[in-house]
């Protein structure tokens, strides 16, 4: 059994409890940051930059996790997006943190999760994010369509994210405006950013935005996909474990034109 396949077992288990806690609440009306404009808007390659204690592939990355200063010092450097983790079991997140990183920034938010169930959705929506994650290597296409639906009914955006051409046949003719091309083999964990170079022109020829996602460490990395075409990069640990977010920000920031 794969981590991957542990952590969706792991959702299915907290279903039932995350419905009896969330399913009477009311999602208060409220005018979201859209996380699709503000990528659109960015003259510069979108940098969606991630709130990650850990992870399964890399265990603890920071030791002294402080999400509300790093919420702050993403903001202060201007990054696009923010993403917050909020799985507890494998990546030592939380909707607590989503909730405390929304109401210090105005920066967009996207619920970075594996959401299997409506109920996910509604969790993000309470805690301020503007965007979900659907992750098309755990979702049949009819619950990609489901769950999307729902997102739309709290508007909010959707990431939806594929790794291979099985993932991009299930979820091309689906509309999906923004995609992200995940770098990492969530059941392997290897990373390769040939696999945003294989996927792009598929997904750009689709009229969707494309997310390089996973494994982006240096300022040549940021070129190889930004030259492939893509409209922005999802970085984590290179964040994480960075001294100055502001000079890594900078060094990351490439113009939209040197896309093909
Ligand atoms: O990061 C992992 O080890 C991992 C394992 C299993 C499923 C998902 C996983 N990560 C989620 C992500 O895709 C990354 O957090 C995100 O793209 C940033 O990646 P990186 O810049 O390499 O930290």
């Amino acid at each position: 059994m794969t981590i991957l396949t542990k952590i969706v077992e792991d959702k299915a288990k907290r279903i039932p409890e995350w419905k009896e806690k969330y399913e009477d609440l009311e999602v208060p009306n409220v005018k979201r940051a859209s996380f699709i404009a503000a990528i659109k808007k960015s003259s510069d390659l979108a940098i969606i930059a991630e709130i990650k204690k850990a992870s399964p592939s890399k265990g603890v990355l920071s030791e002294n996790f402080a999400p509300l200063k790093i919420a702050e010092a993403y903001e202060a450097s201007q990054v696009t997006c923010i993403s917050v983790l909020t799985d507890e079991a494998f990546f030592q997140g939380g909707f607590p943190i989503l909730d405390a990183v929304s109401d210090k920034v105005a920066t967009p938010l996207l619920c970075k999760d594996f959401i299997i169930d409506p109920i996910q959705i509604k969790m993000a929506a309470l805690h301020g994010a503007s965007c979900i994650l659907l992750i098309a290597a755990i979702l049949e296409k009819e619950e990609l369509v489901q769950l999307k639906n729902v997102a739309d009914k709290y508007g909010l955006d959707t990431l939806v994210e594929i790794h291979n051409e099985d993932e991009w046949e299930k979820i091309k003719d689906l509309s999906f405006p923004l995609v992200g091309i995940n770098n990492r083999n969530l059941h392997t964990f290897e990373v390769s950013l040939t696999t945003t170079l294989e996927l792009v022109d598929a997904v750009k020829y689709s009229g969707a935005l494309v997310i390089s996602e996973s494994g982006i460490f240096t300022r040549s990395d940021v070129e190889l996909v930004a030259k492939a075409g893509v409209d922005g990069l999802l970085v984590g640990e290179a964040f994480m474990k960075t001294d100055s977010v502001a000079t890594l920000k900078e060094e990351f920031s490439v113009r939209k034109e040197l896309r093909v």
